[in-house]
């Protein structure tokens, strides 16, 4: 038995939803933006990474979080007294780190899944959502589901402060295009978490409320032009932005292009931005590369919202 998952990239935040909502996304042209993690049986357990971004993780497996999924994936096997395997483990690690593309969760939800999919699906769907959210709560320091959600069961999710329901599927506009802008430079999420203030303002409270519950209601109504209005970031964009050159502009640029909204996407640096139509999402593509990536690792896709999250490929 040997099966290959593949975990998409996300935009977490989607700036109306600090740590609240996430939405997964592929590139229109087929590219696989996210990881992939094949499992066979083997003698021992061991893990080989590969892909373009390889060589951004730590060199010992023991570091490396798909290895950690391994460990507390046996962990809950023993506890429901399922008979653990050894196992070959391969990441291809297509997601640069620290991109704010849900570059970990990519790792952790391929691997789980993967895992789950080997074992023949001895753990349930929430079960599996929960230790989703505890290797991101170790990685970044606080439990946010707001990557692994969408990353896992697609679309756009709203995370929920309740134990049993974790995540709401919330109607996305399929028609949309999102390009994603990765300068090619790494943001650290715990260290873009540390420059946020610990408390914000009651006009900032409200402001916050206010436009994600309006966002939220504009979705279920399908009404575009108030949900993509709503794209304002009181959170975290005025205190992130210092750490990503040329955001600003880039902001204003795709503006005139025709973007309905733009925004970091998670802690950053991509940035993304939304449009109506292919074209106008081609122009501003073209542009974003042409001006914002910063080094040669950049890229920038056309996508759109992804509504399956992670799969078994061949
Ligand atoms: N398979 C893996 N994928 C991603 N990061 C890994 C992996 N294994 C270990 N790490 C380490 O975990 C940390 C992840 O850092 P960080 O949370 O900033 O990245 P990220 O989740 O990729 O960011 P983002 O959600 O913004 O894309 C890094 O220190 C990285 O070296
Ligand atoms: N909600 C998290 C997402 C990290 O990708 C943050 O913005 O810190």
């Amino acid at each position: 038995m040997k099966v290959s998952v593949f975990a998409p990239a996300s935009i977490g935040n989607v700036s109306v939803g600090f740590d609240v909502l996430g939405l997964a996304v592929t590139p229109v042209d087929g590219t696989l933006l996210g990881d992939v993690v094949t499992v066979e049986e083997s003698q021992i357990d061991t893990l080989d990474v590969v892909g373009e971004f390889a060589d951004k993780l730590p060199k010992e497996k023991e570091q490396n979080i798909v290895w950690h999924c391994l460990l507390l994936f046996n962990a809950a096997l023993k506890a429901q007294a399922v008979e653990v395997k050894t196992v070959a483990l391969s990441l291809d690690k297509k997601m640069p780190v620290g991109s704010g593309l849900g570059s970990s969760a990519c790792s952790v939800v391929a691997a789980l899944v993967a895992l789950n999919e080997f074992y023949q699906k001895p753990l349930s769907s929430e079960h599996l959502l929960k230790l989703m959210g505890e290797m991101e709560a170790n990685i970044s320091g606080s439990l946010h589901y707001d990557n692994v959600a969408p990353c896992f069961l697609g679309g756009l999710q709203l995370m929920v402060p309740d134990e049993q329901v974790i995540t709401r599927d919330i109607p996305l506009f399929s028609d949309c295009y999102y390009v994603m802008a990765y300068p090619g430079i790494t943001v650290n999420t715990k260290a873009a978490r540390e420059i946020l203030p610990s408390q914000y303002s009651r006009e900032q409270l409200i402001a916050f409320g206010q436009n994600l519950a309006t966002f939220i209601d504009a979705s279920y109504r399908q009404d575009k032009a108030m949900a993509f209005a709503m794209i304002k970031d009181v959170v975290a964009e005025p205190y992130r932005k210092s750490l990503l050159p040329g955001f600003e502009q880039a902001k204003q640029a795709v503006s005139k292009l025709g973007s309905l909204a733009a925004g970091i996407s998670g802690s950053g640096p991509t940035m993304f931005s939304v449009y109506e139509t292919l074209e106008q999402a081609e122009t501003a593509a073209t542009w974003l590369k042409q001006n914002y990536l910063q080094s040669d690792q950049g890229f920038v896709h056309v996508c759109k919202a992804d509504e399956v999250g992670a799969r078994i490929i061949d």
